[in-house]
């Protein structure tokens, strides 16, 4: 166990992660803190949701002079949501230090930006399209910069982020200090590395599995066309308290929301068809609890971290086993436990392997949930519920009517029919969606891990993964929130505002307003928009 004192930092900084409620460092934080102060170029590779935002970023802010007026520290991220999410953790750990961060996204209005930039900030969080606007309007100067991280730095590669990357860099000096983080490391990332680090120290915690070890793993077999039974009646077993669930393409994510809502759940889709404004609206209810059931293509995949996630649905296999980490990393985070399960048709049985054999970890099978199991659960969520109305009282006012009607039925069935209303079954909605073609098995070698190095340490059979904060442990939502403060307004998605390369021309963003968006290469499907 490593207590954050010993890393002999500012009292500040300090105070500000004891505010956050972090009680001992996780095991990517020990390791890669002592080094980051060192100045030593890293290469941070750990499971999703064991803080690598705070390894990374609170050496960052330890090294920044509140005084300054110059930008000292870039932060690159795939996606806005992912900028704006670490910005806040970055300023939430340097709050009593006073350093100003800024996150510098696209989908924004960039004079708004500009007038912010204004402020000096000294850590900047971007995304590479947009910086790389700002770099050329001079905007945005990087030539004292002496900080450069990549967060998520394999999924920037995949999206073909690589030139823009190197032209930004370009701009920043030789003499930096480079970092790389993701809980995956696909072979290709030594490209990136060769590239832009000097000697990295490979910082690995990651023991057997690449996927976090407090997600409970499994995967159902199920026809294609009966995709959507098995969804409802997994969620009825199940009943999370916050799901998401993936869907491979833009319109299965809409069929698939819009079929849930008709049969009762709360539920909202999340992809980049979606207007800022729109997606922001979707998180927000999703953040407090509004909607209970998130479905998103790959946009939500990476780097979101919402607490109180307990289920994740693959309702369509993801192509990557990169994906298939990330998605499953949305719960289970933060010491938490986690349930991921994934539907598989027949077909797709072999690409389920190779994610097996890639990931290193196997994944059980289990059977699909039975109507009886359905509504048994769907039966004690409401029960559950109706308890809940019991417990805060304020009844008063029924208690006549309910007088009245045991003197006329018998109780048994009274509270029966109650609970057959609330439970407010809506079975006869039809539902008709859109079948997708099984994912084909693709091969490659099985490693998503860095260079092929022995991993330097693990969990060490710690199955929390080494979290300990104060306060936590309840299922509270905010729980893991800065000490329990809900974090609502912003959401992450992928940024695509950079100019379209050759390949982008058939761009067919939808309504993005507020967009000035290029494409990327079609791997996955939502990877088109913005
Ligand atoms: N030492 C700590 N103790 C307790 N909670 C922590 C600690 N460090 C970080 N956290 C919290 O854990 C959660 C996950 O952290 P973070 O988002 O940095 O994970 P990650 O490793 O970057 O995951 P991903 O790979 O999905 O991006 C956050 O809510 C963060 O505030
Ligand atoms: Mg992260």
């Amino acid at each position: 166990m490593t207590t954050f004192s010993e890393f002999n930092l500012e009292p500040k900084v300090l105070q500000a992660i004891t505010e956050l409620g972090f009680e001992e460092a996780t095991p990517i934080q020990s390791k890669s803190i002592p080094l980051a102060l060192g100045g030593s170029d890293l290469i941070g590779q750990a499971q999703t949701g064991t803080g690598k935002t705070a390894a990374f970023g609170i050496p960052l802010i330890s090294k920044i002079d509140r005084a300054d007026e110059k930008i000292r520290a870039l932060i690159m991220a795939p996606t806005r949501e992912l900028a704006i999410q670490v910005a806040e953790e970055i300023e939430k750990l340097s709050r009593f230090k006073g350093i100003r961060t800024l996150p510098i996204y696209g989908g924004q209005d960039i004079v708004r930006q500009i007038r912010a930039l204004k402020k000096k900030p000294q850590v900047i969080i971007g995304t590479p399209g947009r910086l790389l606007d700002h770099i050329n309007r001079k905007t945005i100067k990087l030539e004292d910069v002496q900080t450069v991280v990549l967060d998520e730095a394999d999924e920037m590669l995949d999206m073909g982020f690589m030139e823009d990357i190197q032209s930004i860099l370009k701009q920043v000096p030789d003499e930096r200090q480079t970092m790389l983080f993701s809980a995956t490391m696909p072979p290709n990332i030594q490209k990136l590395a060769q590239q832009f680090l000097k000697n990295p120290e490979h910082v690995s915690v990651i023991p057997k599995q690449v996927s976090a070890p407090l997600i409970d793993q499994s995967y159902i077999e199920v026809p294609e066309r009966q995709k959507f039974d098995a969804l409802s009646r997994l969620l009825d077993m199940e009943s999370p308290e916050l799901a998401i669930v993936f869907g491979r393409t833009k319109r299965r994510v809409d069929e698939l929301a819009e079929a849930l809502q008709k049969r009762g759940y709360s539920a909202d889709g999340l992809h980049g068809d979606l207007s800022q404004n729109q997606r922001d609206a979707v998180m927000r209810k999703f953040r407090d609890g509004s909607i209970d059931v998130l479905v998103a293509t790959d946009v939500a995949a990476r780097g979101l971290d919402v607490s109180g996630v307990t289920h994740v649905v693959n309702f369509d296999l993801p192509q990557d086993p990169e994906s298939y980490v990330h998605r499953i990393g949305r719960t289970g985070r933060a010491g938490k436990e986690g349930a991921a399960y994934s539907f598989v048709t027949p077909r797709e049985i072999d690409h389920l392997h190779f994610i097996e054999r890639v990931t290193r970890h196997r994944i059980p099978r289990k059977p699909l949930p039975t109507l009886a199991e359905a509504i048994e659960g769907k039966q004690r969520v409401t029960a559950e519920r109706l308890l809940e109305i019991v417990q805060d009282g304020e009844l008063n006012e029924y208690k006549g009517i309910a007088i009245q009607m045991l003197e006329q039925y018998d109780s048994v069935q009274l509270l029966s029919a109650a609970l057959k209303l609330l439970t407010g079954d809506k079975k006869d909605a039809t539902i008709e969606l859109t079948p997708e073609d099984p994912i084909r098995a693709k091969r490659r070698k099985p490693d998503v891990r860095s260079s092929g190095r022995k991993p330097s340490g693990g969990y060490g059979g710690n199955r929390s993964g080494g979290y300990n904060r104060s306060g936590s442990g309840s299922s509270n939502r905010g729980g893991y929130n800065s000490g329990g403060r809900k974090e609502g307004g912003y959401n992450r998605d992928r940024d695509r505002d950079r100019k379209p390369r050759s390949y982008s021309s058939n761009n067919s963003a939808g309504n993005n307003s507020n967009n000035n968006s290029g494409e990327r290469r079609p791997r996955r499907e939502d990877s088109s928009f913005e």
